[in-house]
């Protein structure tokens, strides 16, 4: 995307802080204002320090069919656009709300994975249907020869058993009988980036409590771990429920909070319900372009800067 922001009011971008279950956004209305980011733009503003601070940049775009009422779409922290974002989807319903670009409560959305419906079903409870897993290999993308409920995966000189399941985003999920840090800070990369997932893959680790209940820790592609993963969430379930762990309907216990899923089987959409939290409202300019590092000069950060130093956002 070219990065041309001058066109905002004196290029100066408005924004919401959210979160769903300590999952955090920036939210964006690219409707009422032009908005033009680069992913080294969105990259800074994720920066917890010098930026805003984010897990995902959300943007609300008008309709480009007229089966929608928006176009949602979705970076990770580390610039790249991705296809799903379930805690995203809740705030981003509770946005549209309180930003009064709709007054419905039935909200159809159309993102990079497909057409998605988001019910405000409370004061800041949304029910979203996170469409009809997909499981096949190619489609996930997962390299394996055939369709499998788990697959065992070499990691790290050990052999796991993973199930591999997109809820528009790819999710490798783990079955463990305790979900330690050691586990997640060590085996979450390398799952993340493992050669199998050739479009990198979001961590789930899972621990079954009860056929209804599990706890849950995701690892996410582009962010790292999360306090909660609405996807993640989905995708843990389907693959417990592939298993034969789990009921149709589970509560999923995450650090940040509860979410509610449920799926009947194959075929079926997965449907997801939690919070949506909105935090704060700000203005933001977005930070230029990274400077390229000079050619043969001595390296920016060395330079005398003349006037006053400029803070970078
Ligand atoms: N936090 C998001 C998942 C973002 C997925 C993203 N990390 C990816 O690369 O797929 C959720 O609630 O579903």
């Amino acid at each position: 995307m070219t990065s041309d922001n001058r066109k905002g009011r004196g290029g100066w971008l408005r924004f919401t802080k959210m979160h769903g279950l300590g999952n955090d956004f920036m939210v964006i209305d690219a409707i009422t204002q032009p908005v033009q980011l680069s992913a080294d733009q969105i990259r800074r503003m994720g920066d917890r320090h010098l930026g805003v601070g984010f897990d995902q940049l959300l943007l609300v775009e008008p309709p480009e069919r007229p089966d929608v009422d928006f176009r949602y779409r979705i970076f990770n922290a580390d610039g790249g656009e991705v296809e799903q974002c379930g805690n995203g989807a809740r705030c981003f319903a509770r946005f549209v709300h309180d930003q009064r670009l709709t007054r419905k409560n039935l909200i159809h959305v159309q993102t990079a994975a497909g057409v998605m419906t988001l019910e405000v079903t409370g004061r800041n409870q949304v029910r979203v249907d996170m469409g009809i897993p997909e499981l096949a290999p190619a489609a996930i993308p997962f390299a394996a020869d055939e369709q499998a409920v788990v697959y065992p995966v070499e990691v790290d000189g050990q052999m796991l058993d993973l199930s591999a399941v997109s809820m528009g985003n790819p999710h490798g999920v783990m079955v463990v009988e305790s979900i330690t840090d050691e586990l997640v800070a060590t085996l979450g990369p390398l799952i993340e980036a493992h050669p199998r997932f050739p479009a990198r893959a979001n961590a789930g680790f899972m621990q079954v409590l009860a056929p209804d209940h599990v706890r849950l820790r995701v690892y996410e592609r582009g962010v790292g771990e999360t306090r909660a993963c609405g996807s993640g969430a989905c995708a843990a379930v389907v693959a417990g429920r592939l298993r034969g762990l789990l009921d149709e309907r589970v509560k999923v216990e995450l650090a940040g909070g509860e979410l509610t899923v449920a799926w009947p089987g194959d075929g079926s959409p997965v449907t997801m319900e939690g919070p949506a939290t909105r935090v704060f409202e700000g203005r933001i300019r977005p930070p230029g372009e990274a400077r390229r590092p000079r050619r043969g000069g001595r390296p920016d950060n060395n330079r005398k800067k003349k006037g006053r130093d400029k803070a970078s956002a």
